[in-house]
């Protein structure tokens, strides 16, 4: 639709109606941005609690930081969340549903956007050029108080190039003239895998896997990660100045995780869960310590494209 024929359409069905103001039919229609448009809660505990496996931390964290955060009428700065852990654990996937809960058009939304380091910053040498575009966007995209940015690959980032959003995660009332206090940061890496797998390891062979607790696991993230060199927070002003609110761990997956993440895949194809090919999917990646074989390397990342085989 064009805009004024699409204005048109939407001025005639709401005469006709009666009934919905034309803002109200008009976002039904095109995407609008609404400051106050609430969580979808109910979607995100759903979302996350049955869509996403093996991650009770995450989970947990990731709902009480988004509601809470949601109905603050009033935050004093940003949602600043930094999410961790072994690759093909859910970090993306999460994000995806947040953003799907809090913009209708999730990652497709013009309220969310997603930064890929290798993609968007991959040269070394053009460091403040990106700095000062890296601002420039989250400048140009205030479109919207409740826009969410996702900085994917985090690890990948050269260091310091994130201190470059700084002022707009900080607890500034404005900046030139525009409030960053609404918005939510998401930041993804492979950084503190490590931390994560020892730790739960730990609990895993004294078999407290769901015991384990985010206090066992935050302090160790914020210190393992400001002092990685490859972290992407590497000595980074944002830890510094306490800016990110939390440190949510991904826990390495585990067999049973690969294979709820085999079902799920075979549903969503609208296929029936055929047990035999859900035990030979899983069999097919290899788990670690090489002991024990816990857990998958790749969690349940190449899952979709082993199915295609059988
Ligand atoms: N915990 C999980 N529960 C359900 N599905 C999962 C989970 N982890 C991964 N998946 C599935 O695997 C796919 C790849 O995972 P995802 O991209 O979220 O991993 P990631 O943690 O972001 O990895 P990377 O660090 O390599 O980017 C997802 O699209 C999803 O289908």
């Amino acid at each position: 639709f064009e805009p004024i024929t699409l204005g048109i359409a939407i001025g005639t069905a709401s005469v006709l109606t009666g009934y919905l103001s034309y803002t109200e039919l008009f976002c039904r229609f095109a995407e609008c941005c609404r400051e106050e448009q609430p969580l979808n809660a109910s979607g995100t505990a759903a979302g996350t609690g049955e869509r996403l496996f093996g991650q009770h931390l995450a989970t947990e964290v990731l709902l009480k930081a988004l509601t809470g955060f949601r109905n603050n009428k009033n935050p004093k700065k940003a949602l600043t969340l930094s999410l961790h852990g072994w690759a093909g654990t859910g970090k993306n996937f999460v994000s995806q549903i947040v953003a799907e809960n809090l913009h209708r058009k999730g990652l497709k939304s013009n309220f969310v956007h997603l930064f890929v380091s290798t993609l968007h910053f991959p040269h070394e040498q053009h460091v403040k050029l990106y700095q000062a575009r890296h601002s420039r966007w989250i400048r140009n995209v205030s479109a919207c108080a409740n826009s969410v940015f996702i900085f994917d690959e985090m690890d990948k980032l050269h260091p310091g190039l994130i201190d470059a959003i700084k002022p707009f995660l900080d607890y500034y009332e404005q900046i030139d003239g525009v409030s960053y206090r609404k918005a939510i940061f998401i930041f993804l890496s492979n950084a503190g895998g490590d931390l994560i797998t020892k730790t739960a390891l730990d609990f895993w062979r004294a078999g407290r896997r769901e015991d384990i607790q985010l206090k066992d696991l935050e302090p160790v993230l914020s210190v393992g990660v400001f002092n990685n060199k490859h972290s992407g927070l590497w000595h980074s002003g944002l830890i510094e100045r306490n800016l990110i609110d939390y440190f949510v761990p991904f826990l390495p997956l585990e067999y049973r995780h690969v294979k709820m993440c085999v079902r799920a895949e075979m549903k969503a194809r609208g296929s029936a869960v055929d047990e035999d090919i859900v035990t030979k999917v899983a069999e097919e990646m290899t788990f670690f310590p090489k002991d024990e074989k816990i857990y998958s390397d790749k969690g349940c990342k190449t899952v979709q494209t082993r199915l295609d085989f059988h």
